[in-house]
């Protein structure tokens, strides 16, 4: 196992919070396993990141309930893929149960970790390679993300209340890569309402990097969603 960068130590693990069970989707089971291009959607996700040389392990988070990720995905599991039951009743507690693993399997605080939705299927290595190297000699870290295209309405029943200063404003997505031990002092501070690490890392007063990601790298979370991965995970 190499460190990131001869300027500030550290391994980089990944870790993918899968406990969710994808209420939205309307899916007959959580969304990560529904089959999407031959496979189920989060084997494409730990494909791609298990394709990133820098990271020394992924470890995937279930719900302790799981009864799907062994019959369905049994290729991931071995030497960098591990797996751990101890997802919580939110993403934030399932990312927090995720780091104690991590430290528990010998990982050290100012090791990095790379948090990764499973329903974002679409990740390509490259961008995983990108963010670490934007990220690689910054002091608290970043996240893939991308400039708002769109008018941003406020919405009351159905309707558009007002219009939003879209200026600056940023849709966020994952990986987000920060130090363990910040990111479990952060998320133990935030509690379990946070939405993502970013949030809990700029409530301690930190400014995450955010790096420029694409429209593709999108999140699985409505019904339609599923035949847009499919139609873009076929066309690669
Ligand atoms: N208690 C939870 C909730 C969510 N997640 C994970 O966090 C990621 C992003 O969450 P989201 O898209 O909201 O997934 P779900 O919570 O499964 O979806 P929904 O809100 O529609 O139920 C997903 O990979 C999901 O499995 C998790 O690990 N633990
Ligand atoms: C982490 C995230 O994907 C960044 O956009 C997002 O916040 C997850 O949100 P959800 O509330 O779990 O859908």
């Amino acid at each position: 196992m190499t460190n990131l960068s001869p300027a500030t130590p550290g391994l980089a693990f990944a870790l993918v919070p899968a406990a969710g069970i994808g209420e939205r989707s309307g899916a007959d089971r959580p969304k990560q396993y529904v089959e999407v291009a031959g496979r189920p959607l989060m084997a494409h996700t730990l494909a791609a990141l298990l394709a990133v040389p820098a990271l020394s392990a992924t470890l995937v988070v279930l719900s302790p309930e799981d009864s799907h990720f062994e019959k369905a995905l049994p290729e991931f599991h071995g030497d960098r893929a591990w797996l751990a039951r101890c997802g919580g009743a939110t993403r934030a507690a399932t990312v927090a149960a995720g780091l104690d693993e991590l430290m528990a399997r010998g990982a050290r605080a100012q090791d990095w970790v790379l948090v990764h939705d499973a329903a974002r299927c679409l990740l390509r290595p490259e961008w995983v390679q990108q963010l670490i190297a934007a990220c690689a000699d910054e002091a608290v870290g970043g996240l893939l993300a991308l400039p708002l295209a769109d008018t941003l309405k406020e919405a009351h029943q159905g309707r558009s209340r007002s219009t939003l200063d879209r200026r600056g404003k940023w849709a966020a997505q994952t990986p987000q890569m920060f130090r363990i031990g910040m990111l479990r002092e952060a998320l133990a501070l935030a509690g379990a309402a946070v939405t993502d690490e970013a949030s809990a890392i700029e409530a301690l007063g930190h400014e995450p990097l955010l790096v420029e990601a694409s429209l593709e790298n999108f999140k699985v979370t409505w019904p339609a969603d599923f035949a847009l991965a499919e139609r873009l995970l076929r066309s690669r």
